[in-house]
Formats: structure tokens, C-alpha cells, sequence
């Protein structure tokens, strides 16, 4: 799906910081965790706050870019992978380590890291039905047709009245 999906699902920071909020409570009880793996470039932001929430201070990253247009997702590319450090912890398979991310749509992208780590808990704030078998835990489900619009790619912007001339 893409921004021209027929169905929109803005996300202000407010329900973003409530649903991540939300996520850590879910992931307090599945854990304990030693350490964070954060996808980039979205699951930075969902990162910091379960960090903060769960007290965790050991925290990765996994660089991820996927080349795409508006419309179809390109090849993804690992631009960066997991410090040998972080991929040690646990039984060397992920088992004690979070890997979060905003959002799970196909699948693709959780899968790429699930392969790295297959024990290692994965966390997305929103997830579409395709990439949900991916994930182990979550917020929100939207329909697979729908685009999210996260609050770091939107700004305010003039809304036309709902009804036309209503000044006259
Ligand atoms: O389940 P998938 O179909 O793989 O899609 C989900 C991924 O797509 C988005 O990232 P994107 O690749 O757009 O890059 P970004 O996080 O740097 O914005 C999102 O942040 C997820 O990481
Ligand atoms: O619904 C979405 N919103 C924003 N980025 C995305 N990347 C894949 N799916 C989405
Ligand atoms: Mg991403």
C-alpha cells in the first residue's frame, strides 16, 4: 500500500506517545529485556520511549533502507547490522534482546532482522495483517489498504469547511 491507499490513519504525536506508551506496558510484562534494537529509520522514535519506559540503557540499531516510490517497495539493503556485542547477549539467537520498529506492513523488513535474531521479541506500535505473523507484539491493527501517516512526515495544513460557502 502507499499514501495513495484509499484509506488514511494519521497518527498526531499525541495518540504516538499514548501508543507507545501503551507498547511498554504490553512489553513489561514479556520481558525482562537487556538490550534494544531499534529499525531506522521509524523505530527510533518508538524506541526512546519504551527505553525510557522499561529502564533500558543498552540500546542498537539496525540500518534498513528500502527503495521505494510512492507506490511500490523496492529492494530493502542493510546498510548497517547489529554489533557483534548486542547479537552476543542471551543464548546468541536474540532471546533477551527487543527489536522495535513503528510499524510492521508486508513483513519484509521485520523478516530480514527475525532472520538475524530469531529469538529476539519484536515489537511494532502498528501492524497490517501481512506483516503480523512477524511481530510478537503490538498495538493497533489497520487494514491492510490502509496508509499510516506518522507525525514526523505531516504538518499543519488548512482544512477546507466540510461544507462549501457555509459563510454565506
Ligand atoms: O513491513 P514492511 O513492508 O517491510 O514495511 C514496514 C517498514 O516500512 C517503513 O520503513 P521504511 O523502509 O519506509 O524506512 P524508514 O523507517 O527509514 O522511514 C516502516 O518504518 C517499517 O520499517
Ligand atoms: O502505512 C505506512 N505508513 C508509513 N510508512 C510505511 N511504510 C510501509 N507502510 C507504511
Ligand atoms: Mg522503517
Amino acid at each position: 500500500m502507499s499514501p495513495t491507499s484509499p484509506k488514511a490513519f494519521p497518527v498526531s504525536w499525541d495518540q504516538f506517545h499514548r501508543d507507545c506508551r501503551a507498547l511498554a506496558w504490553r512489553l513489561a510484562a514479556a520481558g525482562p529485556f537487556e538490550a534494544i534494537i531499534c529499525i531506522t529509520r521509524g523505530g527510533l522514535v518508538p524506541a526512546a520511549i519504551v527505553a525510557r519506559e522499561l529502564d533500558l540503557r543498552l540500546i542498537e540499531s539496525v540500518c534498513i533502507a528500502s527503495y521505494h516510490d510512492y507506490k511500490n517497495q523496492g529492494e530493502l539493503k542493510v546498510l548497517k547490522d547489529i554489533a557483534p556485542s548486542i547479537k552476543a547477549i542471551g543464548d546468541g539467537q536474540g532471546k533477551g534482546v527487543l527489536v522495535i520498529d513503528d510499524l510492521t506492513d508486508t513483513g519484509k523488513t521485520a523478516k530480514i532482522v527475525r532472520d538475524m535474531l530469531p529469538n529476539a521479541h519484536f515489537a511494532a506500535v502498528y501492524a497490517k495483517p501481512a506483516g503480523r505473523p512477524l511481530i510478537d507484539t503490538f498495538v493497533t491493527e489497520v487494514s491492510q489498504d490502509t496508509w499510516i501517516y506518522f507525525p514526523w512526515d505531516m504538518g499543519l495544513a488548512y482544512q477546507a469547511p466540510i461544507r462549501e460557502g457555509s459563510a454565506g
